[in-house]
């Protein structure tokens, strides 16, 4: 579990966050969503411990960040698992490489054990046939799924999302929305999403919170968000007429 309290953040002047409290569970889909230049990608890199915050607290699983040296705070960044928008992958290495990488770079495993892990997590996000290919010779949404496999080789207790879908067409982007929730559970990781994507608030948004400059505005779950009557969340998730249709065919059916 990750609990923030208070935190605040600012550039210069320039206040970003100005105080957000929440906590995310383990085993659940938290997402972020917001306009853009609300604080998302700020408050992400918080959580990631690249920002430190002026103000408040982070704890993951009863640790405070601020308040662990800087071994212990090495140990816990490598609890973290990170997915880039647009992937970030390593050009120059092989879907394999890409993934082994964390392995070389943070453990002293030997390499049948350190294959035996990329094998297992390729696996999982089933991507067995490309282990040779580069990321420039496989799909956007095969890269997307390289990224997470990279992500988790690590065994990581919290998982960190970055506009997982963009570039991505709906159904794969469901895809990667529903392999992203499918591990989280399994392996039982707190993930935190940033997401413009309505779709994803539908399909896995078990908690989430809704950032408007720089405060948390509002949050709840999927089935909340069709049921609130909060204007700055309704102006935002509604601002299409597909999915005003959507929320009042949702309001009709359970009326
Ligand atoms: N390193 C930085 N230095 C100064 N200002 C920054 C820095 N990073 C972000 N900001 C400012 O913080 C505000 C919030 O930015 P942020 O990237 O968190 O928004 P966002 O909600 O993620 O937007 P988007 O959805 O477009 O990615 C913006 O006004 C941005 O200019």
């Amino acid at each position: 579990m990750i609990e923030v309290n208070d935190i605040h953040k600012s550039f210069g002047e320039t206040q970003v966050l100005k105080g957000i409290s929440t906590s995310f569970s383990k085993g659940k889909t938290n997402l972020v969503i917001g306009q853009s230049g609300s604080g998302k990608t700020v408050f992400l890199k918080c959580l990631l411990g690249l920002f430190s915050p002026e103000k408040g607290s982070i704890s993951y699983d009863g640790r405070d960040y601020s308040k662990l040296s800087g071994d212990e705070r090495r140990d816990l960044r490598q609890e973290m698992g990170m997915v880039f928008q647009g992937s970030a992958l390593f050009d120059s290495m092989t879907v394999e490489g890409n993934v082994m990488f964390p392995l070389e770079m943070f453990t002293k495993q030997s390499k049948s054990e350190k294959q035996d892990r990329v094998d297992f997590v390729l696996k999982r996000v089933n991507l067995t046939e490309a282990y040779d290919r580069y990321p420039s010779q496989i799909s956007g949404g095969m890269q997307k799924r390289v990224a997470i496999a990279r992500a988790i080789v690590m065994n990581p207790q919290y998982l960190f999302c970055d506009e997982p879908n963009s570039g991505l067409d709906p159904k794969t982007a469901t895809l990667i929305d529903n392999l992203i929730q499918e591990i989280t559970e399994e392996y039982d990781i707190t993930t935190v999403i940033n997401t413009h994507d309505m779709n994803s608030v539908m399909e896995i948004g078990e908690k989430i919170i809704f950032l408007k400059d720089g405060i948390k505005e509002w949050e709840g779950t999927k089935h909340e968000i069709f049921k609130t009557d909060n204007e700055a969340v309704t102006g935002f998730v509604y601002s299409s007429e597909l999915f005003e249709k959507v929320r009042q065919m949702y309001v009709e059916e359970r009326n």
